[in-house]
């Protein structure tokens, strides 16, 4: 995420700045009656400054339009990505692009009483060359730029489904803003946020605890499970389950956290948490590895209503178990879509093929093959041939990372499944239950790697 710092002075601010988490600056100039306004020697001065000082990088923020006044700004200054913030028409925009073909130009986007003012041009900005989108709010009495009032978060998603350009938030960004705006901070074009009054303590000056703060907030979550699995190296979910089916003590003394830390070190790129009272699990086991990791994490329980996949979405799930043998055919549709619509991915287990014609949205899914029977309990001995029998079934549905799950005891026996085509793995005992963790995520790298 990439975060700008708008309305800098000053070459005291811009020293300020080059210690804090901020990637781009803006430098307003062409702005009449503008509190941040420069004459063109000083911004051509603060960028030098801001080159020399090697922090963020220069924007030039600006109400013109004219190409001739725009080229010349450029020329005299150096700065390269010019913010076109006025109502700049999609004809000027044109202009201008033709003139400073090098620059980035980010088109500003005016959010109004709840709509941007410039929907019907989004497509004719785009096709004259804008780069980026910046949406801003808009006072109540026109005033554009810095007004400190919050953006209207359904007023940009309304038009982000037709946006192929990466966009940047502005608008009194700040900590608690970050909420509203989930949706967009997870959208893939989603480029960071503008900050200007959020950034300042009340009399004005720039505060990089307050900016950092508010960057920790509007991060983006990390990948979701499938993203998360196909990037990986080793494509295996760690589970971190406290007791078998059995009633076996599988964490052995070992705190949740530093089995977060093992499986960290050992590659893991998503972990799964148990929280279900048969496995010995619970929130608070849940919480405390939510706490120690950035990772992806799948919540295994029972999920039988909506209620219980909002209470996982907000204790840090990104994914949720819903086991396809125990639920109803009709449930198991509703929490699929529910899950999606809480931002979290459903990892469906099946055991038998019959079971996926309840799986709506499977490209949205991960789909696991469970090689252990949930209905008893896991008690039973694991099949692994159940993964090899179902994948091209799985396959077919068009799950983008079809997933074999339970029983894998052996870094041969997962080395072999994602031989057969299986795209992750989801392991429990096999990796509680090893001596050395990381011999046994060595020797699959070096066994899928013979098996290429
Ligand atoms: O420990 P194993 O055999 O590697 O299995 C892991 C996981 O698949 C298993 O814990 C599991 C599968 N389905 C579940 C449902 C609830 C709780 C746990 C599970």
């Amino acid at each position: 995420m990439r975060l700008k710092v708008c309305g800098v002075t000053g070459e005291d601010q811009l020293r300020l700045l080059a210690g804090a988490p901020v990637d781009l600056v803006g430098l307003w100039y062409g702005v009449p009656g503008g509190p941040a306004d420069l004459q063109l020697a000083e911004l051509a001065h603060l960028a030098a400054v801001a080159r020399a000082v090697g922090g963020p990088e220069p924007v030039l923020v600006t109400l013109l339009s004219d190409p001739a006044a725009l080229c010349a700004a450029v020329a005299a200054s150096g700065v390269s990505r010019v913010q076109l913030h006025g109502y700049t028409t999609p004809a000027q925009l044109r202009a201008v692009r033709a003139a400073l073909p090098e620059a980035e130009l980010l088109k500003v986007l005016h959010v109004r009483q709840g709509r941007v003012v410039e929907s019907a041009l989004l497509e004719a900005y785009q096709r004259a060359g804008a780069d980026v989108f910046l949406f801003d709010s808009v006072g109540e009495d026109g005033r554009i730029g810095s007004t400190g009032i919050p953006l209207d978060a359904s007023a940009v998603e309304a038009v982000l489904p037709r946006i192929d350009r990466p966009f940047l938030l502005a608008g009194g960004v700040s900590v608690a803003g970050a909420r509203a705006h989930r949706a967009a901070r997870q959208h893939p074009r989603f480029l960071g946020i503008d900050l200007d009054s959020g950034a300042r303590t009340p009399d004005g000056a720039f505060h990089p605890g307050l900016i950092r703060e508010i960057r920790a907030a509007w991060q983006p979550a990390p990948p979701g499970l499938a993203a998360a699995l196909s990037c990986a190296r080793l494509p295996v979910v760690m589970e971190l389950k406290a007791r078998s089916a059995h009633g076996q003590d599988l964490f052995r003394g070992r705190s949740a956290t530093r089995l977060v830390a093992e499986y960290t070190r050992a590659g893991a790129p998503a972990l799964s948490v148990v929280t279900g009272e048969w496995f010995g699990g619970s929130a608070a086991l849940l919480e405390e590895v939510a706490g120690a990791t950035e990772l992806p994490i799948l919540v295994k329980d029972f999920f039988t209503k909506e209620r219980q996949l909002a209470t996982a979405r907000a204790a840090g799930a990104a994914a949720v178990l819903l086991t396809a043998s125990v639920l109803p055919r009709t449930v198991l549709p509703r929490l699929i879509t529910a899950a999606l619509a809480l931002g979290l991915t459903p990892f469906v287990e099946i055991t038998e093929e019959a079971e996926l014609a309840a799986v709506v949205h499977p490209q949205a899914c991960v789909i696991a093959v469970n090689n252990k029977d949930i209905r008893q309990r896991e008690q039973g001995r694991a099949d692994l041939t159940r993964s090899l029998r179902l994948l091209p079934a799985v396959t077919a549905t068009g799950t983008p990372v079809p997933v074999s799950a339970s029983g894998i005891e052996t870094p041969q026996q997962a080395a072999a499944l994602l031989a057969a085509g299986y795209r992750g793995l989801l392991i429990g005992t096999g990796l509680l239950g090893s001596v050395d963790l990381d011999s046994w995520s060595a020797t699959l790298a070096r066994e899928s790697e013979l098996a290429r």
